[in-house]
C-alpha cells in the first residue's frame, strides 16, 4: 500500500502568517501523497464578532444558527481555504480547495437535537466519506485541502469540527492506503503540564485516556481531539499523532509531538 499523510491544521497557527507560510512549506516539501484539513475557528469567532454574531460554543463545538453558518462559510470555505490554497500554489504545491459538497466527498447528517440545538451542525458516520473521489484527486496529482464545511445532499450546508473530519477521512482512506494522521497545533503534543513545554507526554495508549481526564491533564478541546485520534487508531489508520505545527518536519524520524497507540 502507498502511504498517505492526512495533516489537520489548527485554528491558532492558521490566524499566524508566519507560522502559517512557515508550516505550508514544511508541509510541501512531505514526500507521498497528503491531505490538509484545516480548521480556523478562531478567525470565523473574530469575524462573527465584529458582525455582532457572539460565539457560543458548546463542549469545543460550535452552536451553529443560520448566521453562524454564514459566517463560517464565508471563513472555512472561502477565506481561509482559498488563501491556504494560493500559498500552497506559490510553494509548488498542487492544491485544490473544498468543501465537503463538491464532489459529495463528505456528506454529513444535521445533528439531531437533544438537551442542545447545535443548529446545522454535522455528524459523520462510516459512510460520510468518499474515499473514491478522494483518490482520484490525489491519482490526478492533486492534494486535496478541505475546509470544516460538510453537506446534507438535501442542499443544506453544516459546520463539522476539522479535527472529526481528519480523523474520519483518515479512517476512509486507510482502505486503499497506509494512512497516518497528523494532528497540529500549536503546543508541542499533549503536555503533562500544559505551562511547561518540557512536559510532552511521549505516547498515550488509548487505555489511559480515561486516566488523564479525570486527572485533568487533558482538558478544553484537547479532550474530543484525543477522542477523534483514538477512533482513527481503532478503525485502521496506522498511526497518529498530535504535535506542533513547526515541528512537522520531525515527523520523518517519527519524532513528533505526542504518539497514540492501540
Ligand atoms: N494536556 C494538554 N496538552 C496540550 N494542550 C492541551 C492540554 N489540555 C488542554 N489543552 C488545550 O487543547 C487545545 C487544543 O485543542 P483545540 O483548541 O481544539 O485545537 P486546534 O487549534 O487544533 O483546533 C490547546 O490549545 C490547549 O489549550
Ligand atoms: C461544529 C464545530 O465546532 N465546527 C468548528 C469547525 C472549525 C474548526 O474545527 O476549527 P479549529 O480546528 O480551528 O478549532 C467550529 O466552527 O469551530
Amino acid at each position: 500500500m502507498n502511504k498517505l499523510s492526512v495533516i489537520k491544521i489548527g485554528g491558532n497557527v492558521i490566524d499566524n502568517s508566519e507560522k502559517l507560510h512557515q508550516f505550508l512549506l514544511d508541509f510541501t516539501a512531505l514526500p507521498g501523497d497528503k491531505i490538509l484539513i484545516h480548521g480556523g475557528g478562531k478567525i470565523a469567532t473574530e469575524l462573527g464578532t465584529s458582525l455582532g454574531i457572539e460565539a457560543k460554543m458548546v463542549d469545543g463545538r460550535r452552536i451553529t444558527d443560520i448566521e453562524t453558518l454564514r459566517v463560517v462559510t464565508m471563513v472555512y470555505a472561502g477565506l481561509i481555504n482559498k488563501n491556504m490554497v494560493a500559498q500552497l500554489q506559490n510553494k509548488g504545491c498542487n492544491a485544490i480547495g473544498l468543501t465537503g459538497a463538491d464532489g459529495n466527498i463528505i456528506k454529513a447528517a444535521k445533528r439531531p437535537v437533544k438537551e442542545i440545538d447545535y443548529g446545522f451542525v454535522g455528524d459523520l458516520n462510516e459512510t460520510s466519506v468518499s474515499s473514491e473521489m478522494i483518490n482520484n484527486l490525489l491519482k490526478a496529482g492533486l492534494v486535496p485541502v478541505l475546509c470544516a464545511i460538510t453537506h446534507d445532499g438535501d442542499g443544506q450546508l453544516l459546520n463539522t469540527n476539522a479535527d472529526t473530519i481528519a480523523s474520519a477521512v483518515a479512517v476512509a482512506m486507510s482502505d486503499r492506503y497506509d494512512t497516518s494522521l497528523i494532528y497540529c497545533f500549536e503546543k508541542r503534543g499533549v503536555m503533562r503540564d500544559i505551562e511547561d513545554d518540557n512536559s510532552l507526554v511521549a505516547e498515550i495508549k488509548m487505555a489511559e485516556f480515561e486516566g488523564l481526564k479525570n486527572e485533568g491533564v487533558v482538558s478544553g478541546g484537547m479532550i474530543p481531539k484525543l477522542h477523534n485520534a483514538f477512533e482513527a487508531i481503532k478503525s485502521g489508520v496506522t498511526a497518529v499523532y498530535i504535535g506542533k505545527a513547526d515541528e512537522l518536519p520531525l515527523i520523518d524520524q517519527q519524532n513528533f509531538g505526542t504518539r497514540l497507540i492501540k
